[in-house]
């Protein structure tokens, strides 16, 4: 049977796309679509309001089995305690939470199953493992981040950016002055981490990692060619996320 999925922020860029993207698969199906500011229906699929998100899943009954969501990080804390309340499982792709946001986000998977990534794709999943890789085999190389978005991103640097920054300082462990841009008298010290941010057009998604010895570079990069490929990873996750027992759950699970 179908996986029923709950769109929250439906009139977004990605909620849009997870709706597009369910449509053409026969393994889950949108049973309920919810944003904040009223939209007209999204692929034929009609939007509620948010603020009446707790009702709708409980009368929903069983219709819904997984919240899939990419809003904000206020609105995420809320949506996934509505969902936890309803005994729902909940997929989270929003990213910029703090850390009071990720620890409520966290707290959920105390009674369901919660499963949170900063990036959907299986090419990031792929280029976490090169990284951490190349960051334990090259000690002593200067370590770069550098990331690029659309023009309407909200939150900088971005989740994914923010991803390979602790997976490199995982690896790297004198590695952990994180340095947003330089400008003026900056001089490189041995613990820095550059992780740069730049905004433009329609860029759906840009993350390179530069590591830099002597005579030798080494640059990892991703390019995500659309939004279609976070919607697709997104709702491979809340089909593999359905029917299992309460617990935090990472998207590498979903891969494998
Ligand atoms: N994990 C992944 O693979 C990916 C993650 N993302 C993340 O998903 C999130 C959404 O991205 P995107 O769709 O491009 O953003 P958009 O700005 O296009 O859409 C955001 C949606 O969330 C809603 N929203 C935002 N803030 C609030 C709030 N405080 N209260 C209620 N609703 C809110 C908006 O509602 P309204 O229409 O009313 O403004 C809108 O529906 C971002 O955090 C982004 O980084 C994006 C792509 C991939
Ligand atoms: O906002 C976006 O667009 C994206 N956000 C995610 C992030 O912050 O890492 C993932 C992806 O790069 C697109």
């Amino acid at each position: 049977m179908a996986v029923g999925i709950a769109v929250t922020g439906a009139g977004g860029r990605m909620g849009r796309e997870v709706i597009a993207a369910a449509s053409e698969r026969d393994d889950c199906e949108v049973a309920l679509a919810v944003n904040r500011t009223p939209v007209d229906p999204v692929e034929g699929v009609a939007v509620a309001d948010a603020d009446d998100l707790p009702r709708l899943l409980a009368d929903a009954g069983h219709t819904v089995d997984v919240l899939v969501d990419f809003s904000g990080p206020d609105s995420s804390v809320e949506y996934v305690a509505a969902a936890a309340d309803a005994g729902v499982a909940c997929v989270v792709g929003t990213t910029g939470f703090d850390a009071t946001q990720a620890a409520a986000i966290d707290d959920a998977a105390g009674s369901v199953p919660v499963l949170r990534a900063s990036n959907f794709s299986r090419g990031i999943a792929a280029l976490r493992r090169a990284v951490r890789e190349a960051a334990a085999s090259l000690p002593g190389y200067d370590v770069e981040v550098t990331e690029t978005h659309h023009d309407g991103k909200v939150d900088a640097p971005s989740g994914t950016a923010l991803t390979l920054v602790d997976d490199i300082e995982a690896a790297r462990p004198g590695l952990t002055e994180r340095v947003h841009g330089r400008e003026g008298d900056a001089p490189r010290d041995a613990g820095e981490i550059g992780v740069h941010a730049r905004r433009a057009g329609d860029v759906a998604g840009e993350h390179e990692v530069l590591f830099a010895g002597d005579e030798n570079v080494l640059e990892l990069t991703h390019r995500a060619g659309s939004r279609r490929v976070f919607a697709a990873g997104a709702l491979d996750a809340a089909v593999w996320l359905a029917g299992r027992d309460a617990g935090a759950y990472d998207f590498t699970e979903v891969l494998e």
